[in-house]
């Protein structure tokens, strides 16, 4: 787990970089969106406008429901940059869940504002011809329970407040007791079985109004959940603007 930052100090912000090992270097999205032409077809003049938007997926769910790992796993696929936004809780926090004791709206707050201005401070990437020297883009995955609804509000407001961005949500769903046993059997993490039930106490699960949230069913392979998240993923991001974002 990443280092935690003390908010009391203002410690500057993780740095966001992308999941990008020698493996995944050679990761390409999965070929382009049906309705898509040929990259060689994109020159800037007709380049379509879903280039303006920038992309922010927060992988949302309770501990252990897998938001780390299927955040990287699509950071990967998708050259996302990844943010993991446990890193943003104060010491204190991760203390107390390590203790097994539940977080309040309180212990959340700084937390979740810290996440939100992060949304919006995100550094804009230049719009390039395709390629991308730096290596990281300026579309991001991050991982964040988000539990309850008031706080995916919190984080919708950022992309209002942000204008060019796309906030979408995926909800990780699997049952109480699978995740009970995921995080018995997880090793090195500051949180335990212990904190699963008051996860669920916590809850509020998306209701149909949320619109913006992909809900991926978790209780299968890891495999399958990372590939029902890529392509609901996709799908969205397709849907936005008729063509599957170029990503680089
Ligand atoms: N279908 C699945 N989807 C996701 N994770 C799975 C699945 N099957 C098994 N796992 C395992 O469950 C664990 C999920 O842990 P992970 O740290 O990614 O969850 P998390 O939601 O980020 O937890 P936390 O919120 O506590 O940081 C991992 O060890 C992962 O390998
Ligand atoms: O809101 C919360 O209570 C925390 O963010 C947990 O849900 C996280 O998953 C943390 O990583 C502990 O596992």
């Amino acid at each position: 787990m990443g280092e935690n930052l003390d908010h009391s100090t203002n410690s500057p912000l993780p740095v966001v970089g992308t999941v990008n090992d020698e493996e995944n270097a050679t990761i390409k999205p999965q070929g382009p969106h049906p309705s898509r032409q040929e990259k060689s077809d994109f020159d800037s003049e007709r380049r379509p406008t879903h280039h303006l938007h920038r992309w922010i997926w927060f992988i949302t769910g309770p501990t252990a429901c897998g938001k780390t790992t299927i955040a990287k796993s699509l950071a990967s696929a998708l050259k996302f940059s990844f943010l993991e936004g446990d890193d943003y809780h104060p010491k204190a926090s991760v203390e107390k869940m390590s203790r097994g004791e539940p977080l309040n709206d309180e212990d959340r707050a700084g937390w979740l504002q810290a996440l939100k201005e992060h949304e919006i401070a995100q550094p804009q990437k230049k719009q390039t011809n395709g390629d991308d020297p730096e290596g990281k883009s300026r579309h991001l995955v991050t991982t964040c329970s988000a539990l309850k609804k008031h706080y995916r509000d919190l984080l919708r407001q950022g992309g209002e407040e942000a204008k060019d961005l796309r906030v979408r949500f995926v909800f990780l769903d699997a049952s109480e007791e699978t995740l009970t046993k995921r995080a018995a059997e997880r090793k090195g993490h500051f949180a335990g079985a212990n904190l699963v039930h008051s996860q669920f106490e916590a809850l509020e699960r998306p209701d149909e109004n949320e619109k913006d949230v992909v809900v991926v069913n978790v209780e299968g392979s890891l495999e399958d959940s990372e590939r029902q998240a890529e392509m609901k993923l996709k799908e969205e991001m397709g849907k936005d603007d008729g063509s599957f974002l170029e990503v680089l």
